[in-house]
Parts: structure tokens; sequence; C-alpha cells
């Protein structure tokens, strides 16, 4: 059973490679805009998951051709602040006016999975979920803030954040799954793959002795 990631994100192959996985990676290139624009005033949850699900759906049959028995794993991330869900910022500027409200606040960084199993080159299952974290904003300087943004960082990330690079340095804390704030919530990757009838431990790389 091959283990494909529908995402170009190295965040998300980093934390599964880092867990044990070894996944083949299958970027989607799906228009995030034109999916979210199709729904109808999607709840936040809807509208990762429906995200994530694009994604997925996106790849299967160039994973079937491939990798006839595959379970494939794809992830949307966003944040939730001021009852706004923001995803990456496009510029510098928008970049600067996000930390401005996010500074000193809390927000919800939320993440939709789609789990997909394909058995024989066709899909024989699915589940899909989302993750929610509170995340508690420091208060960086405005000196700060420019040289973060300057970094560029902030304009490749859902929120303008990162926990695990140098956004890090303006996190205070979170509550609930760090993971699924880099991008892939592992404890809910283990539970949409146990319900396609996978278990995460038979992905494992072999140990090496
Ligand atoms: N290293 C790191 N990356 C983060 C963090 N928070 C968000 N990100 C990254 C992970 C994803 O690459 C990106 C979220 O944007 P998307 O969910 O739209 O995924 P992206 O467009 O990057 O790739 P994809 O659509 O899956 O091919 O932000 C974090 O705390 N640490």
């Amino acid at each position: 059973m091959r283990l494909v990631l529908a995402s170009q994100s190295p965040a998300r192959l980093a934390l599964l490679r880092g867990a044990g996985l070894d996944p083949a990676v299958v970027v989607s290139g799906v228009d995030e805009d034109a999916v979210a624009a199709a729904l109808t005033d999607p709840a936040p949850d809807e509208l990762v998951t429906a995200l994530a699900t694009a994604k997925g759906n996106a790849v299967l049959d160039q994973v079937a051709a491939a990798h006839p028995d595959a379970v494939v794993v794809a992830c949307d991330s966003m944040l939730s602040i001021g009852g706004e869900m923001v995803g990456k910022p496009a510029t510098p500027d928008l970049a600067r006016r996000r930390w401005a409200r996010m500074a000193g606040q809390s927000g919800e960084l939320l993440t939709g999975h789609a789990v997909f199993r394909l058995d024989g080159g066709q899909r024989t299952k699915e589940a899909a979920g989302t993750r929610r974290t509170t995340v508690h904003f420091g208060q960086p300087s405005e000196t700060e803030i420019d040289a973060y943004i300057a970094t560029g960082e902030p304009l490749q990330v859902a929120g303008a954040f990162t926990l695990d690079a140098l956004g890090g340095w303006f996190v205070e804390g979170v509550e609930g799954d760090p993971s699924s704030v880099i991008g892939i919530s592992l404890p809910l990757v283990r539970q949409l793959l146990a319900e396609v009838g996978v278990s995460v431990v038979n992905l494992w790389r072999p140990s090496t002795s």
C-alpha cells in the first residue's frame, strides 16, 4: 500500500517523514479560490475539508496509474481570526496588516484532511475531517514584524505564521494538536487511515538496526 501526499508543502512532507513515513508526493495544483467560490457560505470546517477533498480528488487518476494500491492524503490549512478565515497573505503589506490583528490575540488554525484508499486502481474508501488548534500569538514589535516579513516566510504559510520555523518566536502557545498547525494532524491522519482500513504503523519505514 503506497502512501501518497497530495501536497507541495515541505512542512507536511517533513512532518510525515519525521513521523516514520515515506510518502510519494503528487502535487494537486488545485485552484483553491475556485473551489471556495463554488461553495455557498461554507462553515470553516466545511471549507478546509472541501479544499482538502478537492486536492485529493485531483490526483487520484494519476496516483492510480502509478500506484494502483495506495492511500492518498490531502490537507488544507487556514487561520480563523476575528471571525474571518484567512490563508496565505498575498503581499507583504497584507502580512503586516494580518499581524497587526493577530498580535496579542488568539486564533484557531484549522486544517482540513481528506484520505482516499485505492485498491487495484479503484477508489474503495475515503474519510475526511478537520482539526482545530487554538494559537495564542505574541506581541512582536514593528521592527520584528518588518524583519519577519522581509524573510518571505509569512507569505508562504497559512495565517502568515509558523510554529516550527521563524514564526515560532512570535507564538506564545497552542491548545490542541501542534502537528495540525504545522500542516497535517498526525493523530487525525491515524484516525482517518483507520477509517479506510489502514493502520499507520504498517506504513512506518522499516526500522534500521
Ligand atoms: N513549517 C510550517 N508551515 C506551516 C505552518 N502553518 C502553515 N504552514 C504551511 C503549510 C502549508 O504549506 C501552508 C498552508 O497552505 P495550504 O494548506 O494551502 O497548502 P499549500 O498551498 O502549501 O500546499 P498544497 O495546497 O497542499 O499543495 O502553510 C507552520 O506552523 N509551520
